[in-house]
């Protein structure tokens, strides 16, 4: 479904941005239609630079991205523009997801309208049917994104990203600015509408509890790098890089005797 070889990216940093960061360095992943890989590292490792390098929001120095079989590596924003629609972001701050001066369902209907989606009345219609189906009442839809709570929030993100009929979501720390009652329910949510739509996810994490929970297939980044991939439990048991076993062993240290 989606597959990248050998991406780089570098940024320019130093006071003068003479100097040159390397924050993606030979990054090669591939996830199946259906699939969940958990993308998982510590802060600055580079996994929001590998989520955005797969969307093409940035453009790669090297290397190759692959969606549907397509390379897209150096499609033009023209020929990107039909793809947009099928691979969504949803990303940490669900503050600035949505526009404070909009109501949410101004918010809600503005992707349609940009990729000039269904009429007036239909569009209303999906979004009726896709609040109900992330378990929001209709009323608020008035309302503006102050005025309702993170988690709900979040479940507008959701619906707005499903107006579009997406394949991909990458989800960069969706759930990381909730508590953890509110981000139960909302990774809830993410599981049971992949499983409606057959969605391909990218779930970005520093959390290795949510990612083993949430993630069948786990890569570990460090320093810009992937330098294990595999099975979340086998990852869990036996972890081979030095790295994923300094992970494993302080998940342990947090969380003492569980092991699945
Ligand atoms: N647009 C940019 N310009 C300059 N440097 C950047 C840019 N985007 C990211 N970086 C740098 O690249 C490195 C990787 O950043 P990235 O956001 O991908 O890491 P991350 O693992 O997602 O971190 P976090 O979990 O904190 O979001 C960091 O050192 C960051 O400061």
């Amino acid at each position: 479904m989606i597959q990248t070889v050998g991406l780089n990216k570098s940024f320019r940093s130093g006071w003068t941005g003479g100097r040159r960061l390397q924050a993606v360095e030979n990054v090669s992943l591939r996830i199946a239609k259906g699939g969940t890989l958990g993308l998982i590292g510590e802060s600055g490792c580079g996994k929001s630079t590998v989520g955005r390098l797969l969307l093409k929001l940035l453009p790669a120095d090297e290397g190759t991205v692959l969606f549907d079989g397509a390379d897209i590596t150096r499609y033009t924003m023209k020929q990107m523009r039909p793809l947009r629609q099928q691979m969504q972001l949803l990303f940490q701050h669900p503050d600035s997801a949505l526009n404070p001066r909009r109501t949410l369902l101004d918010s809600l209907l503005e992707p349609m309208k940009l990729h000039r989606l269904l009429d007036k009345e239909a569009r209303i219609a999906k979004v009726l049917e896709l609040l109900e189906l992330v378990g929001l009442q209709r009323d608020i839809v008035y309302r503006y994104p102050h005025q309702i709570s993170g988690g709900q929030v979040q479940r507008v993100v959701i619906a707005r990203a499903l107006t579009l009929g997406p394949k991909l979501l990458v989800l960069d720390e969706p759930t990381s600015m909730l508590d953890v009652s509110v981000q139960a329910q909302v990774i809830e949510l993410l599981q049971h509408v992949q499983r409606q739509f057959g969605m391909t996810y990218l779930f970005i994490s520093h959390d290795l509890e949510l990612v083993r929970h949430m993630c069948p297939q786990i890569a570990v980044m460090h320093k810009g790098r992937i330098v294990e991939t595999g099975n979340a439990q086998q990852l869990m048991e036996q972890p081979a890089h030095a790295y994923t076993q300094h992970l494993v062993q302080a998940f342990h240290v947090v969380r003492p005797g569980r092991t699945k």
